[in-house]
């Protein structure tokens, strides 16, 4: 497997605090690759120093064989980066908010094309601000997709939105992946860890404290003798509530 990502040793100070601590990790070519790890322990600050948006103290990262140090623009031109919903100007509609980003990109797309692929094409006409969490996310999605990056950042996509538009928004990004493109995400959810990352690196206090794909995580722990200490039921509650309220998106 090609790498397309090599980090090194990376380190970052804000003052006197490490707010990351010599992390080294490779993403590989076409995988969904997981940063997990509690509040604070850094995800965010390593993906914005991967993405050319935040300096770094020491250490060395490589996008797709361009050094972050020499060329971040040309980094910029390959990745895809989704915005805060709170980035977008709330009175533009969908088609125009794609045309301004792909104006900043000096790319030419077909909005439709775009809004289809993340099942928007309904609400092309429609202000950002009157969109639901679900489809607001989806939308931040599509604009990563504009400039056909080799790789997307996604920082917590799914949060606040309910059971069926999560697992929706999984499928997108499964499909993106199965495209060619190499998805980098962070997540609080473990179940959504689990379902969509090929590969886990799970971060505390600004160090790696495992790296492997979820199964082999899984299966480290049970030979331990790791048990659940309750029995596990067939279902859980979220299987009652997608069972009463369908997977269908509602929005
Ligand atoms: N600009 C900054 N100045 C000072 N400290 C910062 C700054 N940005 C982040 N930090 C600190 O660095 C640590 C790591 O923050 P970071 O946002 O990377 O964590 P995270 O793992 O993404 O957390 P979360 O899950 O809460 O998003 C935190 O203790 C945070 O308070």
């Amino acid at each position: 497997m090609n790498k397309i990502i090599e980090v090194r040793e990376l380190v970052k100070h804000y003052g006197s605090f490490k707010a990351v601590k010599g992390l080294s990790f490779d993403v590989y070519e076409g995988e969904i690759f997981g940063l997990l790890g509690p509040n604070g322990a850094g995800k965010s600050t390593t993906l914005e120093i991967i993405e050319t948006l935040r300096g770094k103290t020491s250490g060395s990262v490589t996008v797709a064989g361009l050094d972050l140090d020499r060329e971040p623009n040309e980094i910029k031109k390959i990745i895809g980066v989704q915005l805060q919903t709170s980035g977008f100007y709330p009175n533009l509609n969908l088609v125009q908010l794609i045309e301004l980003f792909a104006g900043l990109y000096n790319r030419t797309v077909d909005p439709l094309v775009l809004l289809d692929q993340v099942q928007l094409r309904d609400k092309a006409k429609a202000k950002f601000k009157e969109l639901s969490g679900g489809q607001k996310q989806r939308f931040s999605i599509a604009t990563t997709l504009i400039n056909e990056p080799k790789i997307i950042f996604l920082d917590e996509p799914t949060t606040g939105l309910d059971p069926q538009a999560r697992r929706n928004l999984w499928d997108l990004v499964r499909g993106i992946r199965d495209r060619g493109t190499t998805v980098i995400i962070t997540t609080h959810y473990m179940d959504e860890a689990e379902y969509l990352c090929d590969r886990v690196a799970i971060i505390e206090s600004g160090e790696i404290v495992a790296l492997a794909s979820p199964d082999q995580l899984v299966d480290e722990l049970v030979a331990t003798g790791f048990e659940r200490p309750k029995e596990v039921k067939k279902a859980n509650l979220e299987d009652v509530f997608i069972h009463l309220t369908g997977k269908s998106l509602r929005e």
